[in-house]
Formats: C-alpha cells, structure tokens, sequence
C-alpha cells in the first residue's frame, strides 16, 4: 500500500511538485497523468528516494520515506521510459547482478532468479551478451529484471514505453499486469489516457505539480458524462491553464 501525503518538491523557483496527496491499495494500478512538466517523474522519484521532498512524505507498506528511506529502498523497484542506464561493456546478466549486489542479494540465489526470469522474458538467448549490443527492446527487457530483483512490494513506472515499438509496448504491458497479478502496488505515470485506460484501477490527473482530479475510470466517465477520456483530460488540463 502506498499513502502520499501533502508530498511538495520546490526546484529553485519552480514548485514541481505541489503538495500531492493520494493513495493506491495492494494490486491496484494507479495511473498518475499529466502532461511534459507537469511533476510525474519528480514524485515517483521521491518515492524512489531518488530526490529528497521539500515537504511531506509517504508511507510504503508502513515505512515513511522521510523516516525510513533504507527499508523504503527495499521494498520499491522503478522502470523508467527512454535511456535505460545500463553499463554498455557488462552484459544484460551482470548489469541485473550489479543492482542486486547493491541490494545486499547472494550472488548464487540472484543468478537463480536471473535465470527463471529470463525464460518468463524470452531473455536467454542474450541474457550473456554486452549491454551496448542490444536493441532498445531487449535493453528494456533487462530493466525490466533490474528493477524487480530484489521483488519489490512496490512498482513505480515512469512512462516505461517510451520509444519503443509496438511488440515492445505490448510486453512492457504484459509486465505491468503480471506485476499487478502478483498483489504488488503499482503506480504508472504516463500523459496517454488511453494507455492509462487500458492498464490502470484509479487515475490521478496532475497538473503544475498538483493533483486536479480523481477516480475510477468507470467514476470518471460517470462523472463528466463521457466515454471519451482523452478529450476529457484536454479539456481538464486545458481548462487549468487559462486560470
Ligand atoms: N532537477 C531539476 N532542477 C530544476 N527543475 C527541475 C528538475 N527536475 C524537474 N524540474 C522541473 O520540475 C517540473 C516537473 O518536472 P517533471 O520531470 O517531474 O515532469 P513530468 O511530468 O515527469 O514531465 P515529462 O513527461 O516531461 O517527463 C518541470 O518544470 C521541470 O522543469
């Protein structure tokens, strides 16, 4: 279970990050929406403890962020979009073991598990080739492993499609719903609504760093007497920005 409480990030003069607060149960997919800008991947790398908040905190599965960034690092993985950070000269199975080692893992039993999620990815034909030699797909793929290794409670996704292919997008999918068939707590950041639509419970929409509406897709739709949740979510951002 994540709760985020009154979470603000302050760059400088920018406020990312506007006192954000909500909430998404064991096996729920939230989806956090928003435009280029508007505070996504800054609030999921607070979560991440990747960046220190300015003000506010979480609770992760009852461990504060502020309080317990330790045992909140072990209980959470994240999957970014785009450059996946991998070290060219190691191979896909070394870059996965290097994370592992930082998360105080027996080398024996992270080649094991390597190894089982390798066949479950369609990964071993190249699962022992440099990093540096693979296609963008297949490097996500080793993100993939990356970042559920140390089998985080907590799945943080940072507009994971992001320049990949159709195939690829369709397995990065088939990864979120098997996280979430897993009982694991997901929060998925994305400014598709229809790729939100398809994956997620509950949907966030964040705006200049602040939440400006929520709800079940079903509530939403109900709400605004809609089918059409892309247009909704246009004119909602819209609407924001001539305030
Ligand atoms: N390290 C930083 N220093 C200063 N400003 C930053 C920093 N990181 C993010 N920002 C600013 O904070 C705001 C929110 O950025 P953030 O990356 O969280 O948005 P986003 O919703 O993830 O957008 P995108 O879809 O483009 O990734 C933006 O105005 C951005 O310029």
């Amino acid at each position: 279970m994540v709760e985020v409480i009154g979470l603000t990030k302050v760059f400088k003069n920018i406020k990312a990050v506007d006192n954000l607060s909500f909430r998404v149960e064991e096996g729920e997919i939230y989806g956090l929406l928003g435009e280029n800008g508007a505070g996504k991947t800054t609030t999921l790398r607070m979560l991440a403890t990747m960046l220190k908040p300015t003000n506010g905190t979480a609770i992760i599965n009852g461990k504060d962020l502020i309080k317990e960034p330790e045992e909140i690092r072990k209980e959470v993985g994240i999957l970014f979009g785009g450059e996946s950070g991998l070290y060219d000269r190691l191979t896909a199975r070394e870059n996965i073991l290097y994370f592992a080692e930082l998360h105080d893992m027996d080398k024996k039993e992270a080649n094991k598990k390597i190894d089982i999620l390798a066949r479950k990815f369609d990964m071993t034909e190249f699962i022992d080739r440099p990093a540096g030699k693979l296609s963008k797909g297949m490097k996500q793929k080793v993100a993939i492993v990356r970042s559920i290794i140390h089998d985080p409670k907590v799945m943080l996704f940072d507009e994971p499609t992001s320049g990949l292919d159709v195939g690829s997008v369709r397995e990065v999918h088939d990864f979120i719903r098997f996280c979430k068939e897993e009982g694991k707590t997901i929060i998925f950041s994305s400014h598709s609504m229809s790729e939100v639509e398809k994956l997620c419970d509950k949907i966030g929409i964040i705006h200049k760093g602040k939440l400006i509406e929520e709800g079940t897709i079903a509530d939403l739709k109900e709400k605004y007497k809609t089918d059409n949740l892309e247009e909704l979510f246009m004119e909602l951002v819209g609407e924001k920005i001539e305030v």
